[in-house]
């Protein structure tokens, strides 16, 4: 992943190759663990010469055996390709965007990958819910819609959006920052933006593009999950879908409702808000089909 620096508004990070994995001790300095994902640890570290402070994932993926087969079941490079996915879309897709995690450096060592990244305050969505106002609530959601729109514009699906993939830049909760592009997917069919010349026939093998999983990959499952965030902070608290019990048609005739704690806060939030709910929440609140993330940018709420 060479640089290419003066390209775009961004210079693509040159990745720096470690002899083995405590060569990483020459550059970072490990203070504290931020949290542990599915495939790796996040931890706070510092910059051995310079002394600023970063957030670094560290992925570890197997060796593959020389000659390893791929089958319909089984694909033996499937984390590999993961982890490059992540880092060629933070590093060579998106543009940098204020609400978007900033990559700041790539090591690799044969086994492990490091991605350093901005470093955030330990507060994410599920902090911001309970204080959310009007006004909050409106500038934090249309920071998320924006930073999902300029996605979806450069053919990136982030497809894990939830309150905890939502971190803030500092203990004031006034500017959200999307991380974890682990579980995003590229589809160069739906860029209408490129950054940089970025071509993807250089950088992916097209069949990797194109597998089940990319296939049923959709910017409505990212519209979706913004409705769950809108609706979770016009309710003031994480809603949790399996506690969330929509009742039936016949529930609801005989007068079962939707648990009140998960009811919009209307006493707190303009009514355009709602609307905005109605547009794009839980199917119990919405009125038709998902509309496009254009349409969620230019609502009323938001405008
Ligand atoms: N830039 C950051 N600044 C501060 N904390 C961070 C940062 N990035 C990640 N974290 C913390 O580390 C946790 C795990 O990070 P991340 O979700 O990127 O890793 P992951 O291994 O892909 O996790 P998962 O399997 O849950 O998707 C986050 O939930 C967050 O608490």
């Amino acid at each position: 992943m060479a640089g290419r620096a003066g390209e775009g508004n961004h210079a693509f990070l040159r990745v720096k190759f470690l002899k083995n994995n405590g060569e990483i001790n020459n550059y970072y300095r490990c203070l504290d663990v931020l949290g542990e994902g599915a495939y790796g640890k996040t931890h706070e570290v510092e910059h051995v010469s310079n002394g600023r402070r970063y957030a670094m994932k560290v992925q570890r993926f197997e060796r593959v055996a020389p000659g390893a087969v791929v089958t319909p079941w089984n694909d033996p490079y499937g984390d590999v390709k993961r982890i490059y996915k992540e880092m060629v879309i933070l590093n060579v897709i998106l543009p940098r965007h204020r609400n978007i995690i900033e990559l700041k450096d790539l090591l690799m060592s044969v086994d492990t990958v490091y991605i350093v990244l901005e470093l955030c305050a330990s507060k994410c969505l599920s902090h911001f819910y309970p204080i959310a106002q009007n006004r909050s609530g409106r500038r934090i959601f249309k920071q998320i819609v924006e930073a999902t729109h300029f996605i979806h514009q450069h053919g990136v699906l982030h497809m894990d959006l939830h309150s905890e993939n939502i971190l803030f830049a500092d203990d004031t909760m006034t500017e959200s920052k999307i991380i974890d592009f682990g579980l995003a997917v590229y589809k160069p069919a739906l860029a209408v933006k490129v950054h940089a010349n970025f071509k993807h026939r250089e950088w992916f093998n097209i069949d990797d593009l194109s597998c089940l999983h990319e296939d049923l990959s959709v910017p409505q499952e990212d519209i979706r999950a913004l409705g769950h965030i809108l609706h979770c902070i016009l309710a003031g608290t994480d809603v949790y879908p399996g506690e969330f019990e929509q009742p039936g048609a016949i529930g609801e005739a005989e007068g079962e409702g939707v648990t009140p704690d998960y009811m919009p806060r209307m006493h707190i939030f303009d009514r355009k808000a709602k609307d905005l709910l109605e547009l794009i929440g839980p199917e119990y609140f919405r009125r038709g089909a998902l509309p496009t993330i254009d349409k969620v940018l230019t609502h009323p709420w938001l405008a």
